[in-house]
């Protein structure tokens, strides 16, 4: 019988992925699906459900079973990288999944093809596209970053450190504003464009900007490193660092690769952002420590509970952003803030000393004065100042006064 057969399934053993499964795979109608038995299937969270395409001939028994057997290591020997690569990423998912994160890793060449004798197998994951829009940056980021690797070796970056310029105190800096303004320090951000609202200043001088915002009295600023959705660059980073603007630098991109941080630094960022939607504890500890190692603050970004309550158990974290923003609906709503900050994990917050960033979509005084009386100590601040003509005069429409005095 020559066609293909697909059918859904959800395996459920716990344990990292081996394809040996494919040397002896046995595969019986149920119903008007097939479905597979077999002792070692890839592990897969019970959220996930992969389909299986068989193009090939199908050898069927009487009872309707189908038999595929013994494939030799030759056969398989030019898949085998694009299997392990493959496996890892589904191991990565899998401990993601298990932390409540729904943004998934991208598969680095899409499912591998297998062969098995005169069978071929795609695993199809869920059609292999990001289901959102913070999917479909990871995926790009994924793609850019081992490009960038490629040219730039970490042992290179490790050496252009040296001249870097020295790493400023981020967090400090937030605490000074604060004390001096009696006001949450302001985080402003260079931001030409986004996902959610499009292109947001059409004439953008990145350096120009940044001057406006610490004339204007801003703390510190971030700057959107990532060119694809937000139209930014690291050259942005550098360039206003090399301006000889004082505020410290956060470097706002995706990061999910250590690499990206020793890249950040050398390019003279002061700070860079973790994105707990995104990374799972033990990636959020490892870079955490590299930071520290490099001299920079790491700002963990939150949204929920439950990326709270994963980052509360993470020792030595100083700084915590809660975005208002759903990264994967654009939905914006202040009173996350205010949510995440109540009962004990605010106590815990207090208790530690560490400072909460409140983070997108505020706009005017009583929207600061809202997040300020919720527990943050700073904020980060986008679209409402960097869309005024003079992004200096937008900080004083925004806290109500003039905080540069
Ligand atoms: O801003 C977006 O559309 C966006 C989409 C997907 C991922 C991240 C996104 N933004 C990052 C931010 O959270 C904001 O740039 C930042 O908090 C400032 O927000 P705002 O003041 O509302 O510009």
């Amino acid at each position: 019988m020559e066609g293909l057969v697909s059918f859904q399934a959800v395996p459920s053993v716990s344990r990292i992925p081996k394809f040996s499964f494919l040397r002896s795979l046995d595969l019986r109608r149920g119903g008007n699906s097939l479905s597979f038995a077999s002792s070692s299937l890839p592990s897969l969270s019970s959220s996930s459900s992969f389909s299986f395409s068989i193009r090939a001939q199908q050898m069927e028994s009487k009872d309707g079973s189908a038999t595929v057997a013994a494939v030799s290591e030759s056969e398989t020997e030019p898949n085998d990288l694009k299997i392990k690569e493959w496996e890892v990423g589904m191991f990565h998912n899998e401990v993601a999944a298990s932390q409540g994160i729904r943004i998934r890793r991208r598969p680095p060449t899409g499912p591998p093809l297998h062969y098995v004798g005169p069978f071929e197998f795609r695993l199809q994951n869920e059609g292999n596209t990001p289901r959102n829009i913070l999917e479909e940056i990871i995926w790009n980021k994924d793609v850019e970053v081992s490009q960038l690797k490629e040219r730039k070796p970490l042992g290179a970056l490790k050496k252009a450190l040296e001249n870097a310029p020295p790493a400023r105190d981020f967090v400090g800096a937030l605490k000074a504003a604060y004390l001096r303004t009696g006001l949450p320090g302001l985080i402003a951000e260079v931001k030409k464009a986004s996902p959610s609202r499009g292109v947001i200043r059409e004439n953008f001088d990145p350096v120009e900007i940044a001057r406006a915002y610490e004339k204007g009295g801003a703390a510190c600023l971030s700057v959107l490193a990532d060119e694809k959705y937000f139209q930014g660059s690291f050259e942005n980073i550098e360039a206003i660092r090399n301006a000889g603007v004082k505020c410290p630098l956060l470097c706002k991109e995706f990061i999910i690769d250590a690499w990206q941080i020793y890249y950040a630094r050398t390019k003279g960022a002061d700070a860079i952002l973790l994105i707990a939607a995104v990374l799972p504890d033990l990636d959020i500890k490892y870079m955490a420590k590299i930071c520290k190692l490099l001299g920079l603050a790491a700002l963990v970004e939150v949204h929920d509970e439950r990326e709270m309550d994963r980052v509360l158990e993470i020792e030595g974290i100083e700084l915590i952003g809660i975005n208002n923003r759903n990264l994967e609906t654009f939905e914006v709503d202040t009173s996350n803030t205010k949510r995440l900050l109540e009962g004990k994990r605010g106590e815990l917050i207090r208790e530690r000393g560490i400072t909460v960033v409140g983070e997108s979509g505020l706009f005017t005084p009583d929207d600061i004065a809202y997040v300020q009386e919720a527990g943050v100590k700073a904020v980060l601040v986008g679209e409402s100042i960097v869309k005024q003509e003079d992004p200096g005069k937008g900080i004083a429409q925004l806290f109500g006064k003039d905080i540069s005095l």
